[in-house]
């Protein structure tokens, strides 16, 4: 990577000479001469990742075989012991939180639970148009499965609110826009939701870890989420899925597996749920990746996530402050909130050449995402990045903005 030759300036300086997060950079193994704005599509590795993977492998798999599913390594609780961990960060209780499975086999069992509780006669899933593809097409295929009979209505999502009617079953957004970074306001529409009697679902993949989120506060009723973002987990890390604790007893289990089961090894014909969030378990626990996932975790052990909160805000905000000469001479348009409550810890820029750009900065260890179609995708995690950091990367787009190397293509 090229770095600048001009000298950070002091207020960044001194911003980063009193972060109270500065120390926990040094718990993150990330390659020299990058600069990494991508946790929010895979977080990099925990220092404690390595070391517990190998011990997970070589002793728990290797020595004691399948005691450990039972014995000292105790597989079977993993689920439970990473909810546990990541309750604090969702404002949850563990029992309310079932950890395995894709994001996207989360936003299925959500989804047919909420259904299962929403008041009978209800045929409206309301979702945003822009929500993550994979929210939008698990919706669409379970509508099919249960016969074709419910509405999805996809709505800009700036114009949720104004479509919350007595007719929506259920309400499925993702909090954090994927593209944009704009954040949608969980406690205020989960509270128009229940309104209209409603049931809402939020998909946290761009929230946990990110910021705080406090969903047992905002009495959102179910929430899914993945390991691999902000939570650090590793690449395919289990996703996870929050059944508020009053609806436990009600909401339906899609996906009834043994390992879901009160009492697995009794082998009953019978299905009798396990207490808490674990029943929506189904299958064996991926206890691989929940090593990983619960490792990682430790990151946050001892950090207050409103600092996490008040840094990603002073790191998105110095970013954008940086990138403001830019818009006047590039076709580059902010598609980001500027108001902090209305973003997540991203921002986002148009660019005609997207693409072609973010090639470029990739290739100058500056790592973010192009999303399509014409998005420059930047992620800003408290937990490892500076405002130097930030400082480098804007001289870094600058120059691939502004450089010869962007002659015959980008402009
Ligand atoms: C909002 C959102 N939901 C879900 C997912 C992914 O789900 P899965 O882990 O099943 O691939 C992503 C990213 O991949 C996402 O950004
Ligand atoms: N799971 C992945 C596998 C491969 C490449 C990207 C992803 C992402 O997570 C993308 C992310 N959800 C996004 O917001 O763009």
């Amino acid at each position: 990577m090229t770095l600048t030759t001009t000298p950070l300036p002091a207020d960044l300086l001194a911003l980063d000479t009193r972060d109270p997060l500065a120390h926990t950079r040094a718990d993150f193994l990330l390659p020299p001469g990058v600069i990494y704005l991508d946790g929010n599509s895979l977080g990099p590795l925990h220092r404690s990742v390595p070391a517990r993977l190998a011990h997970a492998a070589q002793h728990e798999w290797g020595d004691q075989l399948i005691r450990s599913w039972t014995g000292d390594a105790d597989w079977m609780h993993l689920p439970d012991r990473v909810a546990a961990k990541l309750a604090r960060l969702i404002g949850a209780q563990p029992h309310e939180i079932a950890v395995g499975d894709s994001t996207s086999v989360n936003v299925f069992k959500a989804l047919a639970a909420a259904l299962g509780i929403a008041p009978a006669g209800r045929r409206v899933i309301l979702t945003d148009a822009d929500n993550f593809p994979t929210d939008l097409y698990v919706a669409q295929g379970l509508n099919a499965l249960l016969g074709g009979g419910y509405e999805l209505r996809a709505v800009p999502n700036t114009e949720i609110a104004q479509h919350l009617t007595p007719d929506v079953a259920v309400m499925l957004l993702t909090e954090v826009d994927y593209r944009t970074g704009r954040r949608l306001d969980l406690g205020g529409l989960t509270a128009q939701a229940h309104a209209v009697g409603s049931v809402t679902i939020w998909d946290l993949a761009h929230s946990a870890g990110a910021f705080p989120v406090d969903l047992g506060g905002t009495g959102a009723d179910f929430a899914v989420g993945c390991g691999y973002k902000f939570l650090n987990g590793g690449p395919g890390a289990p996703g996870y899925l929050y059944v508020a604790g009053r609806h436990l007893d009600s909401a339906p289990i899609a996906i009834r597996g043994w390992m879901g089961h009160a009492d697995v090894f009794e082998m009953a014909r019978e299905f009798i749920p396990a207490p808490g969030a674990r029943r929506f378990v189904p299958g064996t626990p991926q206890v691989l990746g929940l090593s990983a996932l619960d490792a990682a975790l430790d990151a946050f052990a001892d950090v207050d996530m409103q600092d996490i909160r008040a840094k990603s805000l002073s790191l998105t905000s110095t970013f954008m402050a940086l990138m403001e000469p830019l818009l006047a001479r590039h076709p580059l348009e902010l598609v980001t909130p500027t108001a902090p409550d209305e973003r997540g810890s991203q921002v986002s820029y148009r660019h005609p050449h997207a693409r072609e750009v973010m090639g470029q900065l990739t290739a100058r260890g500056i790592i973010g995402d192009f999303r399509t179609p014409d998005i420059l995708r930047f992620g800003f995690t408290p937990l490892y990045l500076s405002h130097a950091d930030v400082w480098h990367a804007v001289q870094g787009i600058t120059a691939v903005l502004d450089g010869a190397a962007l002659d015959g293509g980008v402009a």
